[in-house]
């Protein structure tokens, strides 16, 4: 209970967080401002009762001074009226219009960092809050119905009065009521709480029925992003019927409960304008169902802006190491991505790598190569065993600190819309010298200084050059490779390794392998299967080790060298290449990275996508794209 108490109070301050000094004086005022605009109808009847009263009471005799007295005061409860109706809508129109604007946009802030600093692992896990659709729709509609609903459902528009107003004008009606006739008020109060009873009762149904409505709306939300992300996969599958089967499922739940809210909001709206006195609170209601989609919206913003993420990168504790030599070590790893926690990523790995040498790491798809890379970065946390840098395990380290001493460069960098210069400093403080060095280093800057605004140029260059000078800019003590260069067209690719190579000296690099030529100079050389290591050593000690030839490495060797002698252009295309490969190595299973990764790189691809996948049983299930060297 104790417990209980205590996350609520957290949970409070936080949302408490949003509201500072300002926004809570513009509220108060914007209340003051709904209640004096709610008070105006009651008093505006005192009078007019009071009036109607008089002329109850008065004689036959109407003289013109009785008259004027009556009219000076009607056109004096006018003007009253009138005044107040207009400095109080003010008021009320103008504190909640700009703290509504004020608190959103601390939400979206608040919200945006949050998600930035969840750990990987959450958006991977298949949750209608965390998926892309889900954080972009906050940001973009969930916020904006939360402004207007403080905006515009709290405050009187020029000509809808809605709810502060309402409540504000039933409860002064209850209070002058009992003011004026305390026994008639009492008698007729259980009738106005037989409805706002229900009424409380109908709005936390309408809660549950919009948190659900939002669920389903997030999950739709991120199949059919998915979908379209996927299109081509979804074509080749003629998955376009079963994608929409799934779609149609969610959204059948959620018409399911708009359809229940909206019979409800009608049946409310129908009550509401029946019913006498009570009317003022019930009118409110038709605003209920908006009101509580964005306390839903609210509630789910808040959900995550106060979510703690199992590996936090705002976290200020863990050490901060004085001196990184770049010693690193995996000890025993074993992990499974927390989305497919039944597969095991890897297993049992050991693996050291000393300070300023080169570890190139090789093996089939998906046999664990990038989450060698992941792991060390902490995107995740380990299941079994420990990874250490110079001796420390890194879950001990300070995480912001940690990740500041790699740099990872993957085969599709992400660059943003922004100038050259921007994105190079993506990350780091530095100077614009020292991004012109870094352009050097990347074998860019020549290239970059031909464009037409030099580093300001804003454009969408695949050029990668400027995402390793972002790297080199960081200088890090540790550099991962996940197949950097594999995207670039042959010359780049020269360029950029030089630039690497260069500027990586005394480095500890991790480098992921598509090429021969990157892993041979490896100071050491991993292959990893099914997420397991089954050979090390350096690329000679292992060709001359595995004469033989069922050993992993010296058959992938083999078999990029013997299919890539063929034709500069198009190696694979030769019947020759095929019939080797097919002769040679039924058991293609042991390395489809080398021919996932070569035909990658050649002009014409000479495997259908299904060889990257590639772990069918024998090269004989593989289709070739060329028709003349179809599989027999
Ligand atoms: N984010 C993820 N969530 C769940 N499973 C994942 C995730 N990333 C990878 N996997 C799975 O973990 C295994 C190892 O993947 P990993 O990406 O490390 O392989 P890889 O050797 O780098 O492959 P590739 O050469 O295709 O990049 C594969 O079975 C893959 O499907």
């Amino acid at each position: 209970m104790k417990k209980e108490m205590c996350k609520l109070r957290k949970k409070q301050k936080n949302k408490s967080r949003l509201l500072n000094g300002i926004d809570k004086l513009l509220m108060l005022l914007g209340t003051l401002g709904s209640i004096g605009d709610g008070l105006m109808t009651p008093l505006n009847m005192i009078i007019l009762s009071s009036l109607i009263a008089d002329f109850g009471t008065a004689d036959d005799s109407f003289s013109n001074k009785i008259i004027d007295e009556y009219a000076l005061k009607l056109l004096y409860d006018a003007v009253g009226v009138g005044v107040g109706v207009g400095v109080s809508a003010f008021i009320e129109g103008f504190c909640w219009t700009r703290t509504a604007e004020r608190q959103t946009s601390r939400m979206r802030k608040e919200y945006l960092k949050s998600v930035l600093r969840q750990e990987v692992g959450f958006f991977e896990k298949q949750n209608a809050s965390s998926s892309s659709f889900q954080v972009i729709s906050t940001i973009s509609t969930d916020t904006h119905i939360i402004q207007d609903v403080i905006a515009e459902k709290f405050e009187q528009k020029a000509t809808d009065s809605t709810c502060l107003v309402h409540l504000s004008v039933f409860i002064c009606g209850l209070i002058i009521a009992f003011f004026l006739s305390w026994r008639l008020a009492l008698a007729s109060f259980p009738f106005s709480l037989g409805f706002v009873i229900p009424g409380v009762a109908f709005g936390s149904l309408l809660m549950k029925l919009s948190m659900k409505m939002k669920d389903t709306y997030g999950i739709t939300g991120s199949i059919a992003e998915q979908a379209i992300s996927s299109i081509r996969t979804i074509y080749s599958y003629d998955g376009e019927s079963q994608m929409g089967f799934f779609l149609l499922q969610t959204e059948e739940k959620a018409e399911a409960a708009f359809l229940y809210s909206c019979l409800f909001g009608s049946w409310r709206t129908c009550n509401a304008f029946f019913l006498g006195d009570v009317r003022s609170c019930m009118a409110a209601l038709p605003n209920l169902s908006i009101i509580i989609e964005a306390m839903t919206a609210a509630s789910k913003i808040f959900e995550l802006i106060d979510r703690k993420p199992e590996i936090d990168s705002e976290d200020t504790n863990g050490r901060i190491l004085a001196y990184v030599r770049g010693d690193t070590e995996f000890k025993e790893v074993s992990f499974s991505y927390p989305s497919r926690p039944q597969v095991q990523g890897l297993q049992k790995i050991c693996l050291k790598v000393k300070s300023g040498k080169t570890v190139g790491i090789v093996g089939g798809r998906g046999s664990g190569k990038s989450t060698i890379v992941c792991l060390l970065e902490r995107f995740y946390d380990l299941v079994k065993g420990d990874i250490l840098l110079d001796g420390h395990k890194i879950k001990r380290l300070k995480l912001q600190w940690l990740r500041s001493q790699m740099v990872l460069v993957n085969q599709e960098p992400v660059l943003f819309a922004i100038s050259i210069k921007e994105n190079i400093l993506f990350g780091s403080g530095a100077s614009m010298e020292m991004v012109i060095e870094a352009a050097k280093a990347g074998n860019a800057h020549e290239f970059i200084v031909n464009l037409p605004n030099g580093h300001d140029t804003h454009d969408n260059l695949d050029f990668n050059c400027r995402a390793i000078a972002r790297a080199l800019i960081k200088d890090p003590r540790i550099l991962l490779l996940d197949e950097a260069t594999s995207a670039l067209e042959a010359q780049c690719e020269r360029l950029v390794q030089e630039a690497i190579d260069q500027a990586s000296q005394g480095w500890t690099t991790i480098v992921i392998a598509h090429r021969l030529t990157t892993i041979r100079k490896a100071d050491k050389i991993i292959v990893l299967q099914s997420g397991t290591i089954v050979e090390t050593g350096s690329h000679d000690k292992l060709m001359q080790i595995n004469e033989g030839e069922d050993e992993v490495y010296f058959n992938m060797v083999k078999l990029q060298q013997s299919t890539s002698s063929n034709n500069a252009d198009s190696p694979y295309r030769s019947k020759e290449a095929t019939s080797y490969l097919r002769r040679k190595y039924a058991n293609i299973q042991k390395f489809p990275f080398i021919a996932r990764s070569s035909w990658q790189n050649s002009t014409a691809a000479p495997f259908s996508p299904a060889i990257s996948t590639s772990y069918a049983p024998s090269i004989q299930s593989y289709s070739f794209c060329d028709n003349d060297y179809e599989s027999s």
